[in-house]
């Protein structure tokens, strides 16, 4: 079967064993480096965005970058979900598990008006750690996620389904597969 989106999974680097021994680490920094790839993501993203959303929101530090480029192209407002102690004003929090390691994911308390629609952006899903706990923190917040979008899927990890079980619609480009 032809790879969905050959094109942008070409682009993207693997790194055996980084942070740590067994982990394929999908390197994003080859597909930014390329124009042509970077722009296609972005398009192809926001082009299976649901229709009617309010606010993108983006994790720190990969997130920023595909979320901040969604947020210009789709003309919509971005809400920072950060690592804990970065943020100025009050904030909630959520703690979550990562493929290695452990981390704490906070926003801003009054970043989102309650019942804003919001469309999750990162750039990769792996066991779903991350986005459910940005899932769980946005749901504190009032939001409605009314999707999240990921250029790379690892869905031997189940992140994907685990957020769909959660109610989320998932849209990803590229699934690389046996991690
Ligand atoms: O589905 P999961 O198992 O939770 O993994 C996916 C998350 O892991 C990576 O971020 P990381 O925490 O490595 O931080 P970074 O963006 O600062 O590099 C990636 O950007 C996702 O946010
Ligand atoms: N295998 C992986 N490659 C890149 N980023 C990741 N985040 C979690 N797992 C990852």
């Amino acid at each position: 079967m032809t790879q969905a989106n050959a094109d942008l999974a070409q682009l993207i680097r693997t790194i055996p064993d980084f942070p740590k021994p067994g982990i394929q680490f999908r390197d994003i920094t080859t597909l930014l480096l390329d124009a042509k790839g970077f722009h296609a993501s972005i398009e192809r993203l926001a082009a299976s965005a649901p229709d009617d959303f309010d606010l993108i929101t983006g994790i720190e530090a990969r997130g920023f970058i595909f979320s901040s480029a969604m947020a210009t192209q789709t003309a919509k407002g971005l809400v920072l979900i950060r690592k804990d102690g970065k943020l100025p004003g009050a904030t909630i929090g959520v703690d979550y598990a990562l493929e290695y390691g452990t981390d704490r994911v906070v926003m801003h308390e009054d970043a989102c008006v309650p019942g804003q629609k919001v469309l999750l952006v990162d750039d990769l899903i792996a066991t779903g750690g991350t986005a459910l706990a940005a899932v769980r923190l946005l749901r504190q917040a009032g939001a409605e996620v009314v999707g999240a979008s990921f250029v790379i899927d690892l869905p031997d990890l189940g992140g994907a389904d685990k957020l769909r079980a959660a109610g989320v619609p998932v849209t990803t480009l590229v699934a690389f597969e046996g991690d």
